[in-house]
């Protein structure tokens, strides 16, 4: 076997990922979601009553055609059979309206449920936090919102409809068998509580495989995302058969689980055809001796045989949604799983107003630990001030905990003991929505939208003016090359922004962060290396983005270490020296050596270039 990073299986949403969902609260939920559409429910279900209620009158019309003709060999007395074929097509043209009608409408209803279920999930998944994001995979939850979601989809839409018709036909037909005759009717009825016992028996061990099947697609959908998302880098290492044997092994477990399932399907499809006809076999046996005996005519035994067969077919198609329902069953548990995924970011009742910002931010003693290494802490003892305006940027070696440190600030974590203040409030207390909104990250890696370099500019701040996003993008140093595109500020960047070179993508996501407008900064300063002139253009937009607000940023760059107002440098998750660059070269130690590390490292770079 083969592995490669991220290879092991994210963590299952709970514990045992083939549990079998508890039914009936389940379906409590599904229901909850239907409630805003009872009155198309209620409409569908009197179609429905009236569509099958109209089927249930074929099999005697049927009946007294035969006895209308066949019973009447060498008669000229047409009247009755013709007034019976009209009659049947009546019936006929009504059924088909209300079935009609019933299908639109419960398939209607069908859809609405299902998108309301995915706005659900997914503004569900927008308020979980990166903690999560970083134990699941994206392939496994996309396929939650897709695939699961689609399998209920067909229940909700179709299956209920039947589910409605085929109860009504059963009701009836089995009332009306016993008007036709009651002594065939036990015969035939005999058969049924087979059925249903050999639907549950055969239902359950098919819901179980079904969680398999939808387990195992989301896994290999899982493995497929990564891998296209990532597609350079795997070409680039000419790994294409070890993604192919990984994608397909994980299509193999899917497609074993799903032929299990159809195996079990075709023999519980197998069992019921028999059991139908072989009642409907011994039923012509004995109507027929009936007839023979003149206790029952022709018509009579043909109605009997339409309705039982009515009956039949409706007990299979029943025991047929049922395997549907178990399937949705299935798959509605993995939804729901997603939807039970609490935040670890609580929300106080009543969060307190910042109004208006100064960016005053202090760090009491924080600690922090991701929790997934024991209690070793990736932060710990963190005790310092930074006055609103302030540049401080954060050195240190790769791991000390910078980026840690900046993703406490927007509480994308909480830090696990101390406390962080922003202007003297615990950020806990704050509204997350206000918090954030005072707060812009400009990452290392920019991450733009597929959609125009205007949209992604406005991402800052949804609702500005044309006139506010070009202000920004020439701040931004970013209005000469947006200009140079044939279609200017409308240009479509590309899925992530692929069609923009790297400095054109930075240069649109400080515009983006302009136009928010936050009071303090976070920035991870690019180190992939930039050409000069772009780099220049990338630094100078910077500067101008870090004026007035309380700005951190992990520095990477000479010029911005030299230049900032403080210096904090952190080793294994301490803050180690805190100072400005002449202080710290003064105080020798770490920062110095780091500081005379880039400077060799920029000197040689120099030489090469
Ligand atoms: N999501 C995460 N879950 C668990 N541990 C993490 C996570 N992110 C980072 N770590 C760990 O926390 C420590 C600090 O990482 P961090 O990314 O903050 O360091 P850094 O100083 O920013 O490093 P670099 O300069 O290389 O980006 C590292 O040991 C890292 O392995």
């Amino acid at each position: 076997m083969f592995s490669r990073p991220g290879s092991a299986a994210s963590a299952p949403l709970s514990e045992g990922g083939t549990r079998p969902p508890r039914d009936f609260s389940q379906l409590r939920r599904l229901t909850r979601f239907a409630r805003p559409y009872l009155p198309l429910l209620a409409f569908g279900i009197v179609c429905t009553l009236f569509s099958s209620g109209l089927n249930l009158v074929f099999p005697g019309l049927f009946g007294k055609l035969i006895d209308a003709s066949f019973l009447k060999v060498g008669s000229t007395d047409t009247g009755p059979l013709d007034r019976t074929v009209l009659l049947l097509l009546g019936v006929f043209a009504l059924s088909a309206v209300f079935g009609a009608a019933q299908s639109y409408l419960l398939s209607r209803m069908g859809a609405s449920v299902v998108a309301d279920l995915r706005r659900a999930v997914f503004s569900h998944l927008m308020t979980l936090s990166p903690r999560f994001f970083a134990t699941h995979k994206t392939g496994d939850l996309t396929s939650r919102l897709t695939a699961d979601v689609g399998t209920v989809q067909t229940v909700v839409s179709t299956a209920l409809a039947q589910l409605f018709s085929q109860t009504v036909t059963l009701v009836g037909g089995v009332i009306l068998l016993f008007f036709t005759s009651a002594r065939l009717s036990v015969l035939t009825l005999a058969v049924i509580p087979v059925i249903i016992g050999t639907a549950i028996t055969i239902g359950r061990r098919i819901r179980k495989v079904s969680r398999q099947v939808q387990d195992a697609i989301a896994a290999a959908n899982a493995d497929a995302e990564e891998a296209i998302s990532g597609v350079r880098v795997v070409q680039s290492f000419t790994a294409e058969h070890l993604e192919r044997e990984r994608y397909g092994a994980g299509i193999l477990t899917s497609f074993r689980a799903a032929l299990r399932r159809a195996q079990l399907q075709a023999t519980m499809a197998g069992i019921m055809s028999f059991l139908t006809f072989g009642a409907l076999a011994v039923v012509l046996w004995y109507g027929g001796r009936q007839v023979m005996s003149g206790e029952i005519t022709p018509g009579k035994l043909v109605s009997f045989l339409f309705y039982a067969l009515q009956v039949g077919i409706t007990v299979a198609s029943l025991t047929n949604i049922f395997n549907q329902f178990q399937e949705a069953l299935g798959a509605s548990g993995r939804i729901f799983e997603l939807l039970d995924e609490k935040t670890d970011l609580p929300e106080v009742a009543q969060p307190q107003r910042l109004g208006g910002v100064m960016g005053r931010v202090s760090f009491q003693n924080v600690s922090f630990n991701y929790g997934d290494r024991g209690d070793l802490p990736t932060l710990s003892g963190l005790n310092f001030e930074i006055s609103p305006g302030q540049q401080v940027a954060l050195v240190g070696p790769s791991g000390a905990g910078k980026t840690t440190l900046v993703g406490l600030i927007p509480r994308f974590y909480d830090v696990t003991a101390g406390s962080l203040l922003i202007d003297g409030v615990d950020v806990r207390q704050i509204g997350v929505q206000e918090l954030r909104g005072n707060v812009g990250l400009v990452p290392q890696e920019t991450l733009l939208f597929s959609g125009t370099v205007a949209e992604n500019i406005l991402y800052g701040r949804p609702g500005a003016s044309m006139a506010e996003v070009q202000d920004a993008a020439r701040a931004a140093n970013a209005h000469d090359f947006i200009s140079t595109f044939p279609q200017g500020y409308e240009t479509v960047v590309g899925e992530k922004g692929i069609k923009l070179s790297g400095g054109q993508r930075q240069r649109v996501a400080i515009a983006r962060a302009i136009l928010k407008n936050p009071r303090i900064l976070l920035l991870d300063e690019a180190t992939s290396s930039l050409d000069s002139e772009s780099e220049a253009l990338v630094q100078d937009a910077l500067e101008r983005l870090m004026v007035g607000r309380t700005s951190f940023v992990i520095a990477h760059r000479l010029s911005t270490i030299r230049n900032a107002g403080r210096i904090l440098v952190l080793e294994a998750g301490r803050v180690v020296q805190d100072g400005t660059h002449e202080e710290l070269m003064l105080a020798g130690g770490l920062y110095k050596g780091l500081y005379e590390m880039q400077f060799r490292r920029e000197k040689e770079a120099e030489l090469v270039g």
